[in-house]
């Protein structure tokens, strides 16, 4: 009845792995005796035993065995070894024709069997034993078979544990499975654990490029140095547990798809984007290594040489930290000769300057390592942004090679920005600090509506000796606060904005009153002495202050709950490393086979029938699902039982989970006690 058949080769690989002796299968009956009646390697070197009169069941015999479990938890009360009477269903007859192992490499199941006038092999497509487990329990629910009663109410929660994954119905994996390495009844239409390949050849890879094509044309002259670079090296699966249809619509509300285990597709999309990116490298870069900061990676998506903010051009680059290996982003201010070095000092200032809405500066210093004299600033690295401009104002290329402008901002999202730069500026003016680049160009998109002021301070070093007073260039980033809405509100990049009367006339033809008398209060400019600042601006927008804070209280609120689910998933990672170090274990306390023994060994046969189970040909059985279910039950030590079978299919426990969690906690608090203080879990 139990039909797992481990491969040669794995029980070889296994250390101390029980392993079938040869005088053994001369007391197995074979198995194509039993279903048809005689086997054809009988003369040909079948080790299995042909004599029909012999008794067949290998339980008789357990007390010889090698595998002498002695855990106290062995009691014939609660581990009935199962009576391995066959009892194969009607599918059974239809079964490939069972070939030995030894001669089975050689000859193809599949291949027609003239002998047996029963098998019909255009018929078969696996094949599926028949699960005669007496106890119920022992089999998990499917979710297109009618369910059994549960042990447990759906919503049981263990006291300190997470919510029981009861079925988890892959659509791409068919049926779950109940004893080890037992088949699967459907076909694996794709591997969750594969990795594409595709791409793997293809251009170089630029996260940052809007439109990847777009720029694998351009890369013959912008990236030249990277040519060799093929990124991304793993590309990850972003779909990996999409829930992608077909729907199930007959799913108990209990039941689970395994996408609903993990973050939410878009999120985990967006930031396994983010970490490809952060950790992206250039192999053959021709960028230079500076004295603490390596592996420098490009930035900038066009190689335009642009002196308009700073006055002069500037490039962006993320680097890695020598000192700390933390990444930061580089700006370097390409052939800045620095004349005061007290410049460079007021950088200082900038560090009290703590806003989530300011990208934080932590350095600056000047350089010789691209041939010239650079000036560097060091700032905080955020993977995958874009300047508003970027995002809002620069036409993306579409596939048939034409420019599509960028859909118009809508009001509540431009009301979003006016908040958090009003906040940005609020912390820098209140540390008597002005922003002085406050431009699309200059304003970087973290998140989903997410901004923060980039390269303040570059300014304040560059034109250090010019020392204009703080309140008219507080004045003038209001000003150019103004001149940033109005740029969005129209869709105009800066230089385009000539006609600010045609332009607000334009805005308004499209946005609220409040809007325009918002926008028109900072282009306005007050007669000195008065001035206007931002603490009253602030007052003025209230009201919409109030709404984004809203906004991004529920925003956090949805993240804090995806958190609550990825802890989850760490008792997951945690559970496993437990049972890692005690699988397999060479050696302990001067016991070779101290991981084979007692109730160690039952830990074995559970890792086998989480993770090594294989279908009716050998083949992995790659079923998240069942993975996630098993380890969700044994860290919740539940009362359901489940049937081990060890891996020379002689010996089949019952066991529970809860049995199962206990002789974990015990196995690994043997080896915490002997482990040094101070360097465990
Ligand atoms: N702190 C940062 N973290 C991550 N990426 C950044 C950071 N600052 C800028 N970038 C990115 O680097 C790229 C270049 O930035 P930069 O400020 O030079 O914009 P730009 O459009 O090239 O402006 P300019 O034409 O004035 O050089 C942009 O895509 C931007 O999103």
């Amino acid at each position: 009845m139990a039909t797992s058949r481990y491969q040669t080769a794995e029980m070889r690989r296994q250390v101390g792995s029980p392993r079938p002796k040869t005088r053994e299968n001369k007391e197995t009956l074979c198995r194509n005796v039993l279903i048809y009646g005689h086997c054809r390697y009988e003369d040909q070197g079948c080790s299995f035993s042909h004599d029909q009169t012999k008794g067949n069941s290998p339980q008789q015999d357990n007390s010889k065995k090698a595998l002498n479990v002695e855990s106290p938890s062995f009691t014939p009360s609660l581990l009935q070894p199962i009576n391995k009477k066959p009892t194969f269903s009607s599918q059974a007859v239809t079964a490939p024709s069972f070939t030995p192992r030894g001669l089975g490499a050689a000859t193809p199941s599949t291949l027609p069997d003239t002998e047996a006038p029963m098998f019909n092999p255009a018929s078969i497509r696996e094949f599926t034993p028949s699960f005669d487990l007496s106890s119920s329990s022992v089999r998990p629910p499917l979710p297109d078979a009618p369910t059994p009663p549960l042990p447990y109410p759906s919503t049981f929660v263990p006291a300190g544990a997470h919510p029981i994954p009861i079925s988890i119905p892959l659509t791409a994996v068919a049926k779950a499975v109940s004893t080890n390495g037992t088949s699967q009844d459907g076909t694996v239409t794709y591997d969750p654990f594969g990795m594409s390949n595709q791409n793997m050849a293809t251009t170089p890879f630029n996260p940052y490029a809007e439109d990847h094509n777009a720029m694998a044309g351009a890369q013959s002259t912008y990236f030249q140095t990277q040519n060799a670079f093929a990124a991304p090296l793993q590309p990850l699966q972003h779909h990996l547990y999409a829930p992608i249809g077909p729907y199930r619509e007959d799913l108990m509300p209990y039941h689970r798809l395994s996408h609903e285990f993990f973050l939410p597709e878009k999120l985990r999309e967006e930031m396994q984007k983010k970490s490809e990116a952060a950790l992206q490298v250039m192999p053959n870069s021709q960028l230079p290594q500076l004295e603490n900061y390596h592996s420098l990676v490009a930035l900038d998506t066009t190689h335009r040489k642009n002196a308009n903010i700073f006055g002069y051009p500037s490039w962006v680059y993320k680097a890695t930290s020598s000192k700390n290996g933390n990444l930061y982003c580089l700006r370097r201010l390409e052939g800045f000769r620095l004349t005061n070095e007290h410049a460079i000092r007021s950088v200082k200032e900038w560090k009290r300057v703590d806003n989530a809405n300011v990208v934080s500066i932590h350095d600056a210093f000047t350089t010789r390592a691209f041939g010239d004299s650079s000036l560097i600033f060091v700032q905080d690295y955020h993977p995958l942004s874009k300047t508003l401009a970027e995002a809002h104002l620069t036409p993306t290329v579409a596939a048939s090679g034409r420019f599509q402008p960028k859909p118009p901002i809508t009001e509540q999202v431009l009301w979003g920005y006016i908040s958090q730069i009003a906040t940005a500026l609020k912390s820098i003016h209140d540390n008597n600090l002005a922003a002085r680049c406050v431009d699309v160009s200059k304003i970087i998109l973290t998140d989903k509506n997410r901004i923060r002021l980039n390269a303040c301070s570059v300014l304040d070093v560059v034109h250090f000796d010019v020392r204009r007073p703080v309140q008219e260039l507080q004045q003038e980033d209001l000003l150019h606060f103004g001149r940033t809405l109005l740029c969005l509100a129209t869709g105009n990049l800066p230089l385009q904005l000539t006609n600010l009367n045609a332009a607000m006339e334009q805005m308004s033809r499209t946005y609220s009153a409040e809007m325009r008398d918002t926008i028109t209060w900072l282009l306005t400019p007050t007669p000195a002495p008065a001035h206007k600042s931002i603490d009253e601006f602030i007052q003025g927008i209230a009201t919409h202050i109030v709404a984004a804070f809203d906004q991004s209280q529920h925003r956090a609120d949805a993240l804090n709950s995806e958190l609550f689910r990825e802890l989850e998933n760490g008792r997951i990672a945690r559970l496993m490393m437990k049972l890692g170090t005690v699988n397999e274990r060479q050696e302990f306390e001067g016991d070779r086979a101290w991981s084979e023994n007692g109730e160690r060994y039952m830990l074995k046969l559970f890792r086998d029938y989480v993770f090594h189970q294989v279908d009716s040909n050998g083949n992995p059985v790659m079923d998240i699902g069942h993975m996630i279910r098993c380890l969700n039950k044994l860290d919740a030590g539940v009362d359901e039982r489940i049937c081990l079978t060890s891996r020379d299919e002689q010996t089949s426990f019952v066991v529970s989970y809860k049995e199962l969690k206990k002789q974990l906690v015990n196995a690994f608090n043997e080896l915490i006690k002997a482990a040094k203080p101070g360097r465990t879990f």
